[in-house]
């Protein structure tokens, strides 16, 4: 048994938790073809060379007059008119072509001269305006050259990159087909929103956090379901959408309630327990289990406490298994103070933001009440508070940056 194994029991420390989720979860990764319209957001699964130059000819950027540049002549026969997407004849001494925005240079022409620049007389052009051989003429392959790598596998499709493919002529690449998940929130009293409040219920926020959460990290969420308190139920529920689902994440049910019953549940299904419950505030109680290879991830019903584990592990565990890989360490300067002392470490949320080129980050939790979802508000990280201390201005504190924040 090696020391992740000895531990997989215990409480785990968050580093321990994404490495025996790493370990022990091993989600087919399916790559799919999709056409480029299709793919932002997803997950590169290739590296993707362009096979042309951009732009794949000298072109003029101006409309115009081009020409082979004799830096003491000012004067030059219009020969012919060359129009976006013609390729023009050759250009002889002396003479010179009506160019068009777009248009291939035609061999003999090194200059272009812009058209407001220029008197035309008589089937002759003629300026006196000081011109530099070589002028307003963009190079083949000055924007991308033939060879070069426009994406790299593990990259994250943003819409420049699609006009960059759209540019290569690529019509199509492979990407990683998108990770699939299901929230089943259980507990008796949770309602979701858009119904009547009764007394004694609560609306399910942990459900519709959970499922942003995941879709930032681009899983597809097939549904939110809701579960009452009942063994049988639970893990027939857990059951019919592991069938469609590559993760499936469960609320409620983790702690030592008369109808807390996930453990039994999970035994239920057969799945087979890699470890319970994360080292941190707030929150830290989950059950993390697999079956099929397929995670099934039961966090807490107090949704402070499900987003901390989220934020803290799952999301590592979503970056590295959709292809992207593992995110690096992010340090930022602490400002403001967080005046609360814990035994372990606390994950509360932050604004990060770059200031004169240094990364600094606000906590948007002043700590001072217990379950506080509103700090959830504009955050795009979350702030590790280290055990034992009290940041201050300043303080170098470790952070995860949310999908939003890059
Ligand atoms: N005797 C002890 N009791 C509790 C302990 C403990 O150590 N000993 N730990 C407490 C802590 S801390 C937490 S956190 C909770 C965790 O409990 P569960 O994960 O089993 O969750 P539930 O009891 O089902 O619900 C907790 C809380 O959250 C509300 N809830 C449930 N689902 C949702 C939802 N989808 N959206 C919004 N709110 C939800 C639920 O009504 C409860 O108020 O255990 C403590 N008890
Ligand atoms: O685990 Mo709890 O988060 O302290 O409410």
């Amino acid at each position: 048994m090696n020391c992740l194994e000895r531990k997989v029991l215990d409480m785990v420390s968050v580093d321990e938790a994404v490495d025996i989720l790493l370990e022990k979860v091993n989600i087919e990764r399916i790559i799919e073809e999709k056409n480029i319209k299709d793919i932002y957001g997803y997950i590169v699964a290739e590296d993707i060379v362009s096979d042309i130059n951009i732009p794949p000819f000298d072109r003029s950027p101006y409309d115009g007059y081009c020409f082979c540049a004799d830096e003491n002549k000012k004067r030059y026969e219009v020969v012919q008119t060359i129009y976006a997407g013609d390729i023009g004849g050759k250009i002889e001494s002396g003479e010179c072509a009506a160019i068009m925005t777009g248009a291939a240079i035609p061999d003999g022409a090194d200059t272009v001269i812009k058209k407001e620049d220029v008197k035309y007389i008589d089937g002759f052009i003629e300026f006196e305006c000081d011109i530099k051989k070589g002028q307003n003429i963009v190079l083949c392959g000055e924007d991308v050259s033939k060879g070069e790598k426009i994406l790299a596998k593990g990259d994250i499709v943003d819409s420049g990159s699609i006009g960059v493919l759209a540019y290569a002529g690529i019509e199509k690449i492979k990407v990683f087909k998108r990770l699939s998940a299901t929230i089943i929130n259980t507990g008796s009293e949770v309602i979701n929103p858009g119904n009547k409040y009764e007394n004694g219920k609560i609306y399910n926020a942990g459900g519709y956090i959970l499922y942003s959460k995941l879709k930032s990290y681009r899983a597809d969420v097939s549904d939110i379901v809701l579960c009452e308190d009942d063994i049988e139920k639970i893990s027939d529920t857990i059951e019919k959408n592991m069938i469609s689902s590559d993760i499936v994440i469960t609320t409620g049910g983790v702690s030592v309630g008369d109808k807390d019953f996930m453990p039994e549940v999970i035994e239920k299904t057969g799945a087979k327990i890699i470890f319970r419950n994360v080292d941190i505030r707030p929150g830290g109680l989950c059950i993390a289990a697999v079956k099929n290879n397929k995670l099934i991830m039961c966090l807490s019903g107090n949704p402070t406490a499900a987003v901390s584990v989220f934020d803290s592990v799952i999301s590592e565990f979503l970056n590295v298994t959709s292809g992207k890989g593992k995110k690096k360490k992010t340090q930022a300067i602490f400002k403001g103070r967080f005046d609360k002392n814990s035994k372990r470490d606390r994950y509360i949320n932050g604004y990060a933001y770059i200031d004169d080129t240094k990364l600094y980050v606000r906590a948007n939790d002043d700590c001072s009440r217990k379950a506080r979802m509103f700090s959830g508000i504009k955050s795009n990280c979350t702030i590790r508070i280290k055990s034992g201390t009290k940041p201050v201005d300043g303080d170098i504190v470790d952070i995860i940056p949310f999908p939003e924040f890059i």
